[in-house]
């Protein structure tokens, strides 16, 4: 780890702990201000709570009722449309036409590159629009709309219109008590979901108690999707406007190695750990013709709303690595990715699908044919205030057993089930060890840290610690600047990859607590830099430029590390 010098090392108890632990995945932060958001229901059980025998007599484990939350909201009878059809069918785009003409509104979308994409094209549209994701505050004059990801919504506020984007996702295991959230509490006179159809039965179950009228539109695909009924077979009949899907970076990379040792094709490539700056950038380079770049390598990254200029889609294994197993892709994952294929008004009007390999095109086939199993219960979890609640009852308690009591006790209706909380518990075993107050570990623990990544849970314990021991962290503490590399192999990219993710949890900590956390301009600065070099790393594989017309890798970062650096120090 060249870059990172983490003073003091996990404890080994916690090591064991944590080698014990497995399961993976980003985890997406909560609101900011989670104390904003009493509700009835909250408040009730406050007033009660004044009265400790009282106190003991409410069940803070009870959330039955979660629209009780939202007393913002459930003053309004909201209009709420639900536009649900095939991918490609312009659902977005619908909904994007209303809140465009609305006179203030909010666009919550799943990706950070998707809340980029709005923002980008509402502000090109004449309709000032800020974006607001857990690392961004971009503000624009006189904005009344915002661009945010799903966590970030504002359950306080008023709006004419609000989105919320591929809502299906009230159905997932860890994210998905954030779209509920956003369903239950945004405060808008007209509310548009787009998704999946299988999201219908659910949402009208659980809208049912809100007084809220529902009007469910259908859309059709608006280019057609061919299933081909012969394998791709080999890389040497890859063409112009290719992605090929897999789930490994290591399988990327590899792909991508392939594919540009035949001379004929440049490839992006598209994954998760990569920054999100530097996926875009990827993206975009693929998107434009006149870039060399043709063909994408990309993992289920690319899978959800966004739009490239994608010829065929190419599955290369039908199977994905969950955190926990090795599992056959399901039916609606399959129909997202293939939907990238073709998008209206892209240079693509037909998109293709098949697989690289024979024995996989039955499932591919099947699962197209197939619609996606009707979703029965959305995400649902205890926000601050009930955990707070329940610990004043239990001071002894550190925050990884309160939240295992939430998770063994909670009562939930039939429409609900308590998201998974896997990654906020690895959090909380580290986090109770340090004296911070509960709201300090709860901000820790829905912070974005991955903690199956060694350098990502060793920057969050590290920023937990000077933070409990001096209320301050400067990043300079734990990052020596001028120090990042292009990388010269894969572990190096890996580590890069990795303190970017640190950096980017520093600026997300300096959002929600700015005077501990002063230093943000410099981690941004940095991360900016770690992906320069991600993509300089990403350009100079595997393809052979002659040496006379560029420096050579390693002289090219030591200039942009000081050239950067002259200019922040
Ligand atoms: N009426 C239209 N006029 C021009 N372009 C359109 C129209 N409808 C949709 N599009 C374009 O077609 C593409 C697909 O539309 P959109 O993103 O809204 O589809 P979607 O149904 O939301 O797909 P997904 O389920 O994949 O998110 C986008 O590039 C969009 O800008
Ligand atoms: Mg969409």
């Amino acid at each position: 780890m060249a870059s990172l010098l983490f003073r003091r090392r996990l404890s080994p108890a916690i090591i064991s702990y944590k080698s014990l632990l497995h399961g993976g995945g980003e985890f997406y932060l909560l609101p900011g201000n989670m104390a904003t958001e009493a509700s009835f229901g909250i408040c009730n059980c406050l007033r009660k709570f004044r009265s400790s025998t009282a106190a003991r007599k409410v069940d803070f484990t009870d959330l039955t009722r979660p629209h009780t939350w939202y007393p913002h909201a459930r003053k309004k009878s909201r209009n709420v449309f639900l536009h649900v059809g095939p991918t490609n069918s312009g659902k977005t785009y619908y909904a994007l036409k209303q809140l465009e003409s609305s006179s203030s509104g909010v666009y919550c979308g799943p990706l950070r590159l998707l809340a980029w994409e709005v923002a980008k094209r509402l502000n090109k549209s004449n309709v000032p629009c800020d974006l607001i994701t857990g690392q961004e505050r971009e503000e624009v004059e006189g904005a009344r709309h915002k661009s945010i990801t799903v966590e970030m919504a504002d359950v306080t506020s008023d709006y004419d219109c609000a989105i919320i984007d591929e809502v299906q996702m009230i159905g997932c295991r860890t994210r998905g008590s954030s779209f509920t959230r956003a369903l239950l509490g945004l405060a808008a006179n007209d509310l548009h979901l787009c998704g999946d159809a299988a999201a219908v039965p659910l949402v009208q179950e659980i809208l049912k108690v809100t007084g809220d009228t529902i009007k469910v539109q259908y859309y059709e695909r608006l280019s057609p999707l061919v299933p081909l009924k012969v394998p791709l077979g080999s890389f040497s009949k890859i063409r112009t406007g290719d992605c090929v899907v897999t789930f490994s970076r290591t399988e990327i990379y590899k792909m991508k190695k392939q594919i540009e040792a035949g001379g004929m094709h440049r490839c992006s490539v598209v994954y998760g750990s990569l920054p999100p700056e530097t996926r875009t950038r990827q993206a975009t380079m693929f998107n434009d013709a006149s870039s060399n770049s043709d063909v994408l390598v990309a993992s289920d990254a690319i899978g959800m709303g966004l739009n490239l200029n994608i010829s065929r889609i190419i599955f290369s294994t039908l199977q994905k690595f969950d955190g926990v197993e090795i599992r056959d892709l399901t039916v609606p994952e399959i129909k997202q990715i293939a939907g990238r294929a073709g998008r209206y008004k892209s240079n693509f009007p037909v998109g293709e699908v098949t697989c690289l390999n024979a024995d996989d095109l039955p499932l591919l086939h099947s699962s197209l044919d197939y619609p996606s199993p009707v979703l029965e219960r959305a995400g649902v979890f205890p926000n601050f205030d009930l955990l707070y609640m329940y610990s004043r009852l239990h001071p002894k308690h550190g925050i990884h057993e309160i939240l295992d009591h939430f998770m063994d006790n909670a009562k939930l209706s039939e429409h609900y089930f308590i998201a998974n909380c896997d990654e906020l518990l690895k959090v909380a075993a580290i986090i109770d060890t340090l004296p911070l107050s509960l709201h300090d570990k709860y901000l820790f623990c829905i912070s974005p840290v991955e903690m199956d990544d060694d350098i990502s849970s060793q920057g969050l314990t590290q920023f937990a610690t000077n933070y409990s021991n001096n209320g301050l962290v400067r990043l300079r503490e734990i990052f020596t600047p001028g120090t990042l590399k292009v990388p010269t192999s894969h572990t190096a990219l890996k580590e890069l990859e990795s303190i970017h993710k640190v950096l980017d949890l520093y600026v997300w900590l300096s959002y929600r607590l700015e005077e501990s956390f002063p230093d943000r301009e410099l981690a941004s600065s940095q991360k900016a830099i770690c992906s320069m070099l991600i993509e300089e790393f990403l350009e100079g594989q595997g393809w052979q430029r002659p040496r006379t017309k560029r420096l050579t890798q390693k002289s090219r970062s030591i200039s942009l590390i000081s050239q950067e650096t002259r200019q922040k120090f």
